[in-house]
């Protein structure tokens, strides 16, 4: 069966009138297969945003492949395009609006059953809402909301970017539940998020791309073994004593609230050793394995909003081109710590 949505090679650089051209997308693969939930991850500023909005027909790109349900896009997107839903910028909706009346109008305007809208706003939870005016929303509600819009034409594909952003845990956990019965249903679910631990917990499979490029593909798990390199949480009394002897013995240390973690190891058994000749003696040793992890070490640093967290500069632009944030936040320069 062909897959979802293939992206083969895609390069978009944003063009400038004052400052140099910025690659946003270099050489970017993803392959995801029907029927899965699969997470597209990567720091601020990676390329997430511009890959989906490329791949949706909001972009142009500069070269590269991709497929829409098997369909080379954009060529076939009016073909394709009543088969997949898709949010990639927050939805602007009139205020004064019922959730009601502006799915009926988006229902109308895409020759959609008005069966749906009632379908749909239960499905994320705003029946009890549907006549209130949307501006008494709070954002999670209005998230909702662009999910149901999404969902209107019931379609095969589901595109989200960062699905959670303004949710409370509460709301994410709806959110989960809603994009697993879809993909149970047969939908296949794409979201972008920098919320890695929710990522890990909805979906199968995941890309991880940074400044541009994938950097690790595939189910959950072969990512998270892949990813796990000698990583190990060790509790024993006094850890930041235990701390000290550990990085003198040259292991790579951090103390972390009640506990020490421990990279790069190759054997764990070196941990009991090192300590136990100090007297040391160990009430834990646990490899590691979190896409946190994983999401790191690929990635060289974690998210922050509004900040890039560059991996390895060897054939990137110049540190001087990292200076402005799409957000317009401060920017970190250099190689992340
Ligand atoms: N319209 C634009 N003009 C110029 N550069 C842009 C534009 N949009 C994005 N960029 C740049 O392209 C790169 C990728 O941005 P993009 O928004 O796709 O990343 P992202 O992974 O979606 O980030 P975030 O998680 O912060 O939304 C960044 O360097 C960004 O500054």
């Amino acid at each position: 069966m062909t897959a979802a949505l293939e992206i083969e090679g895609l390069v978009k650089t944003y063009q400038s009138l004052f400052g140099k051209p910025r690659v946003a997308l270099d050489r970017l693969d993803m392959v995801v297969a029907r029927g899965e939930i699969h997470g597209f991850l990567g720091p601020n500023g990676s390329g997430k945003s511009t890959a989906l909005k490329t791949l949706l027909g909001l972009l142009r790109p500069d070269a590269g492949n991709m497929r829409i349900l098997g369909q080379p896009v954009p060529r076939a997107l009016p073909a394709v395009a009543s088969r997949v839903g898709a949010i990639v910028e927050a939805p602007a909706f009139f205020g004064n609006f019922t959730a009601y009346k502006t799915l009926s109008l988006l229902a109308k305007a895409g020759g959609v059953p008005k069966d749906r809208i009632g379908i749909v706003l239960d499905q994320v939870g705003l029946t009890d809402r549907a006549e209130d005016e949307v501006k008494s929303y709070s954002l999670g509600m209005r998230q909702r909301l662009a999910v149901a819009s999404a969902l209107l034409k019931d379609p095969e594909l589901l595109i989200l970017d960062e699905p959670n952003n303004g949710l409370d845990p509460a709301g994410i956990r709806e959110m989960r539940d809603l994009l697993r019965e879809q993909a149970d249903r047969g939908m296949t679910v794409v979201i972008s998020s920098h919320i890695l631990a929710e990522i890990q917990q909805v979906c199968d499979s995941v890309t991880i791309i940074s400044r541009g490029r994938t950097v690790a593909a595939g189910p959950v798990s072969d990512v998270l073994a892949v990813a796990d390199r000698g990583t190990y949480r060790v509790r024993v009394d006094d850890h930041h004593r235990a701390a000290q002897i550990l990085a003198d013995a040259g292991a790579d240390v951090t103390v972390a609230g009640d506990h020490i973690v421990v990279r790069d190891l190759a054997d764990a058994a070196w941990v009991t050793r090192a300590l136990g000749l100090n007297d040391f003696w160990v009430r834990e040793l646990t490899p590691v394995a979190q896409l946190e992890d994983a999401f790191l070490s690929l990635t060289g640093g974690g998210p922050r909003r509004g900040q890039f967290r560059p991996v390895d500069n060897s054939d990137w632009p110049a540190q001087e081109d990292f200076v402005d944030s799409p957000t317009g936040d401060v920017v970190e320069h250099g190689r992340s710590s």
